[in-house]
């Protein structure tokens, strides 16, 4: 019979391994899969901060992102615009002229003759899908005022570094055009990032229908919210949680995780169908994508 190792050998083979496991095994298991990490657990880790990028979008792929690269702005008038609190889980602002009229014009303008069909993401392949998604999509330069509304977005959210400003699209919606329940989360943050919070601005309202419903949010209280949020609907309106209505200039701000990285499930929104006239929407959404700890060193 084959004797045992003896204690000695079992203690000096675990100091070899000790050193192998921290600097080549596990830098090659976490690399290989990515999925065996911890995750973002703890509501502290969402905002950690550390100081090499991860693996998810290139941040320097300008035609995702919109990255800081110094390139001088002005912003004209002031920034007057009201915040009124909806829900503080998930949290949901409503927001009064976060757009200037003449910024909304001025982006309208520039967006005219670029406008092509919407798509749908199925997490494989984008497509083209009117049952699901019917609008154009207008990718906008990054102009002075696309500039300052880039900063005035990474000022509301608190200048947080691990956040990226997405490029921006205006989304335009004749009669009937419409976007389906969906989520703007992907689950994709243990993949390296994902869309932490949406501003959906009104830059043109001149439609009937069109509203924006998250039929998981429950109608607040306060009868001063009719002036933003359809209340005409009885009954029938509390199965259908809310409905923002389109005001130009105005915007509804939403944040898509939770503090451990998950996304909320009241979160789940539609545009329903515009059934006059036009509406123009524009998206700015918030790109999470924290740096790794021990990456690159
Ligand atoms: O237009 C709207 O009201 C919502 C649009 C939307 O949800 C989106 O573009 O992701
Ligand atoms: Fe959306």
């Amino acid at each position: 019979m084959a004797s045992l190792p003896k204690f000695s050998t079992i203690l000096t083979w675990t100091l070899y391994f000790i050193p192998v496991y921290i600097f080549i095994l596990e830098p090659l298991l976490r690399d290989s899969f990515p999925g065996l990490q911890a995750g973002y657990p703890d509501s502290t880790s969402l905002f950690d901060s550390s100081d090499a990028p991860g693996p998810g979008i290139n941040l320097t792929d300008d035609s995702f992102i919109s990255p800081e690269d110094g390139v001088p702005f002005t912003c004209p008038g002031s920034e007057g615009y009201q915040v009124h609190l909806l829900s503080r889980e998930p949290l949901v602002m409503y927001i009064e002229n976060f757009v200037s009229e003449a910024e909304a014009n001025h982006i309208l303008d520039k967006s005219v003759n670029k406008y092509t069909p919407s798509i749908v993401y199925d997490g494989q392949t984008e497509r083209i899908d009117p049952s699901k998604r019917l609008s154009d999509r207008a990718l906008l330069d990054r102009d002075d005022t696309i500039r300052c509304l880039e900063d005035r977005a990474r000022a509301f959210q608190g200048w947080h570094p691990d956040l990226y400003i997405e490029r921006m699209w205006a989304q335009r919606y004749n009669a009937s055009g419409h976007y389906r329940h969906h989520y703007d989360w992907a689950g994709s943050l243990a993949r390296g990032g994902d869309r932490f919070s949406t501003f959906m601005v009104y830059l043109e309202a001149d439609c009937e229908g069109g509203g924006t419903n998250f039929p998981r949010l429950k109608m607040p209280a306060g009868k001063e919210w009719c002036r933003f949020l359809e209340c005409e609907r009885s009954g029938k309106g509390k199965e259908m949680g809310i409905t923002f209505k389109p005001i130009k200039g105005n915007a509804v701000f939403w944040e898509n995780l939770r503090p451990d990285g998950t996304g909320y499930p009241e979160t789940w929104h539609a545009a329903f169908p515009v059934t006059r006239g036009k509406k123009v929407g524009l998206n700015i959404w918030s790109w999470y994508q924290p740096k790794r700890r021990n990456r690159g060193r």
